[in-house]
């Protein structure tokens, strides 16, 4: 959701992860292309510059053409409506289901004007991600935790496929603080309880300040759970 220049993008990427990657800077974003170049890896990543809720939630929608269909089966051979939407290489296009521009996935253009405005990013959908996402990083900013709020009703369980995702969330925690306490909050922007939290120590980042990473597989609570309606 934070990829910033992928420090956690690429590698995921070398393990042969197909990775979504977002960042609000679009300076950030080229220069993530560019390492992904670099890398060899630009074909497993797919580069989004916009806020991280719109980017979650973007990913996540079902297509309308995609929610008529009856049971899952029949969902996954359905083309993706995002993809029949890309007929040239270059050329921007607004997907179906909302604004996320889709562009080739190896052409990172930028928009006219100003250098600092967003570029228009990759996308190239050869999964469908409403359908299953293992992990959601979310490395930093220090508000990230505020962002759990976007989960909540993010997946329709209908059409869900396997385990839900793992979400790793930093956050920094003081020494009056308690693992409890970010817990807590966490499951009131989810609106849901967190079965069986797990932190990892990163490293400590003042003396009375350490960060964490909270790890937790996104709970059923927090999905929408309605019925498949046979058209
Ligand atoms: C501290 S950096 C961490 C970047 C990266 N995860 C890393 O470990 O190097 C935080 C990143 O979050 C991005 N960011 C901040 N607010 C954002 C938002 N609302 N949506 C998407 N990205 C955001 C910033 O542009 C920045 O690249």
């Amino acid at each position: 959701m934070f990829a910033g220049i992928g420090p956690f993008a690429i590698p995921a990427a070398q393990k042969r992860c197909l990775v979504y990657a977002n960042d609000l800077n679009p300076d950030s974003v080229r220069y993530l292309k560019i390492n992904a170049d670099i890398n060899k890896v630009n074909n497993n990543i797919h580069a989004y510059n916009m806020d991280a809720r719109i980017f979650m939630s973007q990913l996540m929608t079902v297509p309308p053409g995609e929610s008529k269909l009856v049971d899952s089966s029949l969902v996954s051979s359905a083309k993706c409506s995002v993809q029949e939407n890309i007929n040239a290489n270059t050329e921007e296009r607004n997907s179906e289901n909302g604004d996320l521009k889709c562009v080739d996935a190896h052409v990172a253009v930028k928009t006219k004007g100003s250098k600092n405005k967003r570029i228009k990013t990759s996308v190239s959908f050869t999964n469908k991600s409403w359908e299953h996402i293992d992990h959601v990083i979310m490395n930093l900013p220090a508000s990230a935790l505020q962002f759990l709020d976007v989960f909540r009703g993010l997946v329709q369980r209908k059409y869900w496929k396997g385990s839900l995702p793992w979400i790793h969330c930093y956050c920094f925690i003081r020494a009056n603080e308690t693992q409890d306490s970010v817990v807590s909050e966490a499951e009131s922007l989810l609106n849901a309880k967190i079965h069986e939290p797990v932190f990892h120590r990163v490293r400590d980042v003042a003396p009375n300040k350490a960060m964490y990473c909270l790890s937790f597989q996104l709970p059923e609570e927090a999905c929408i759970n309605e019925e498949i309606t046979n058209f």
